[in-house]
């Protein structure tokens, strides 16, 4: 099974504690070991906020921040790759050409940010479509996709199932300036729409539950169904 696992930078290095990079690095062995080809990207998360805040207050403009945030999400690839070892690509796949070619040889390919304009949700889900991957995973630091941001609004509530359309409708509305907060950006929403790749959006806060959701299909988040339409589709809420 072909796997795109998109681990955000406040999941996997919230604090550059080099233990919880590690949970990360062995829950993508696991899966490598069980027979998956693996692709991870990973997020720039607080430190590029920092850093984009700073530099905004400095006068920079967004496609200067998305460049500062770019070459965070790669220095936080480089933690999983150090962690990683010998099974991982040694640097950071600054395409999707590169990224495929290392996942082709049986590499475990990772990702950063690519271009301006997205986050890191985008490059997972395009990576997902040029590799064909049979499962897109967005480890992030809320347990799915809700009707608000969770952390702003008390009874928001969890969507357990949702068409990528309604994702899009969701997400459409969220800021898209430098360092901006999504469970999953609208571009790479767009993008799972049009590639129908199989997506689950969880909580990757304990490393363990990304290999619960790939190796056993038992996870608490949402599941993001590409092809399902509005009218098929009713909004499946948590109780
Ligand atoms: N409708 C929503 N459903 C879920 N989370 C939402 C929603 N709207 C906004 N959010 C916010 O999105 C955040 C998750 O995205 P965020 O970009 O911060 O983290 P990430 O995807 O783990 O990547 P990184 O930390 O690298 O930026 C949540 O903490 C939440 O505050
Ligand atoms: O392809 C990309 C990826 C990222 N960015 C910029 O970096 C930050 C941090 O990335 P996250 O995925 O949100 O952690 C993001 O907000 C963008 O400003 C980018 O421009 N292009």
């Amino acid at each position: 099974m072909k796997v795109v696992v998109s681990i955000g930078g406040s999941v996997l290095a919230p604090d550059l504690e080099s233990q919880r990079v590690r949970g990360h690095a062995e829950v993508i062995e696991s899966l490598a070991n069980e027979g998956c080809t693996i692709g991870a990207v990973v997020g720039g998360g607080g430190v590029a906020r920092e850093y984009i805040g700073t530099a905004r207050n400095l006068g920079a403009n967004e496609i200067e921040l998305d460049d500062i945030g770019i070459d965070v999400t790669r220095l936080n690839a480089r933690l999983l790759i150090a962690a990683l070892g010998e099974q991982a690509a040694p640097s950071p796949a600054e395409t999707y050409e590169k990224a495929g070619t290392a996942m082709h040889r049986g590499d475990i390919a990772v990702m950063g940010g690519v271009m301006p304009g997205q986050t890191t949700d985008a490059v997972s889900a395009a990576l997902a479509e040029y590799t064909n991957a049979d499962l897109l995973v967005y480890a992030t630091s809320v347990n799915g996709v809700f009707s608000d941001d969770p952390n702003e609004v008390d009874d928001a509530t969890k969507y357990d199932e949702l068409s990528a359309g309604e994702l899009v409708d969701i997400v459409a509305d969220l800021e898209m300036t430098a360092g901006s907060s999504a469970p999953v950006d609208f571009v790479a929403a767009k993008l799972i729409g049009r590639s129908g790749v199989r997506t689950i959006v969880l909580d990757g806060t304990e490393p363990e539950r990304i290999a619960d959701a790939v190796l056993n299909g038992e996870h608490n988040g949402t599941d993001i169904i590409p092809h399902g339409t509005d009218d098929e589709m009713t909004y499946w809420v948590q109780e």
